[in-house]
């Protein structure tokens, strides 16, 4: 079920989910929480902006799912009061999906491009002359009478989302003037958010209650909000419509969400490290198969979280488990890699 909202994918949303994220989903800078230092800067270029009358410099955006990529570009178009045209790299197939896309935007419009990691290298080419001058070059019939014709558009603003800058190309990346890491949430924030997002909702919430959920949602926004929902329903069926601490904890323990925010898959790639490899080093694919994940998305999804709470570590002979890990799983390390902690 986590990965259902893990994944940013609105297809693979229910249309209710898509109806609640789209109530939740803040609208400008000020409902935006945390971020700080992105959002404080992003409000001067923005500013800035306005006041020169030119588009806002080329914007990417990157960090793991669920994080506020898509929140903040449509914020970003929003408070740049411009229109905004979105797609993703995966769907813009030729080059003429591009430069269809691109003849129709006006002046100082937005051009969303998620999962720009995704783009055909063919198609990317032709964004270069889009983002660095305005205009394109496109190829008219082809053998003899092939010729160029170059087409002007209008100045514009890209702003591209990707959870793996990793493999964005250099040239790519470079025509991007404003560059930003968002990161996870820490659980005040989170707090904040889910207290927020349950006063949209209509559903009272203890403080207390909202910390909890927050301090389990992995630094996540959308999990908080999904796992807000979720107790929601807990809250109704058995309670009387209030999410106190009591409720929240009933319903995190039935959904799998441990005491630390780890859910069931994160668990399990620690188990697997430790239990089938020793506590590594361990490469990426063995794990996977092991777990029976794609590799990709514990790169891009579980990785991340797990190294930043300090229960794993990549090394340049693979991934291993933490004493944290350990701990954690209360399992004790087998003698020879028992002295490397001190348990
Ligand atoms: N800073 C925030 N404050 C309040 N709500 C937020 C914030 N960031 C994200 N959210 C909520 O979390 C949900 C997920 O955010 P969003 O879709 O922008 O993530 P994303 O980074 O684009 O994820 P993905 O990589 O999966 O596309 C949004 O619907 C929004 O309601
Ligand atoms: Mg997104």
């Amino acid at each position: 079920m986590r990965e259902d909202y893990l994944s940013g994918d609105e297809e693979s949303l229910s249309p209710k989910d898509q109806e609640f994220e789209r109530a939740l989903r803040p609208l400008s800078f000020e409902d935006f929480t945390g971020q700080a230092k992105i959002v404080e800067n992003l409000k001067v270029f923005v500013l800035a902006a306005k006041k020169r009358s030119e588009p806002l410099d080329h914007v990417l955006l990157h960090g793991p799912p669920g994080l506020g990529k898509t929140t903040l570009s449509h914020i970003i178009a929003n408070e740049l009061q411009a229109g905004i045209k979105i797609t993703s790299g995966p769907v813009l197939d030729k080059p003429s999906d591009l430069a269809g896309l691109l003849t129709n935007l006006e002046e100082g419009d937005v051009l969303f491009i998620d999962e720009i990691h995704r783009l055909n290298p063919i198609v990317e080419e032709y964004l270069y002359s889009a983002m660095e001058d305005f205009r394109i070059d496109i190829m008219l019939d082809s053998g003899p009478n092939a010729r160029s014709v170059q087409i002007s558009l209008s100045p514009f603003t890209l702003i591209g989302a990707t959870t793996r800058s990793g493999l964005l190309t250099s040239p790519l990346r470079a025509r991007f003037g404003i560059n930003s890491r968002l990161e996870y949430y820490d659980a005040k924030l989170l707090t904040d958010i889910v207290s927020r997002s349950a006063g949209i909702l209509d559903t009272p919430i203890d403080e207390i209650a909202a910390f909890e959920i927050a301090r389990r949602s992995r630094g996540t926004p959308r999990i908080a909000n999904m796992l807000l929902r979720r107790t929601r329903d807990f809250a109704e069926v058995k309670g009387d419509g209030t999410i106190t601490l009591d409720i929240a904890k009933m319903a995190l323990d039935a959904l799998d969400v441990d005491e630390h925010g780890l859910d069931e898959m994160d668990n399990r790639i620690l188990l697997t490290i430790i239990e089938k490899f020793k506590g590594g080093p361990v490469g990426l694919g063995t794990i996977a198969t092991a777990c029976g994940e794609e590799a990709e998305t514990i790169e891009e999804v579980y990785e991340p979280f797990l190294i930043q709470e300090g229960y794993m570590k990549r090394t340049a002979r693979g991934r291993m488990a933490t004493e944290l890990a350990y701990k954690h799983l209360k399992i004790k390390p087998a003698q020879g890699i028992g002295g490397l902690f001190d348990i």
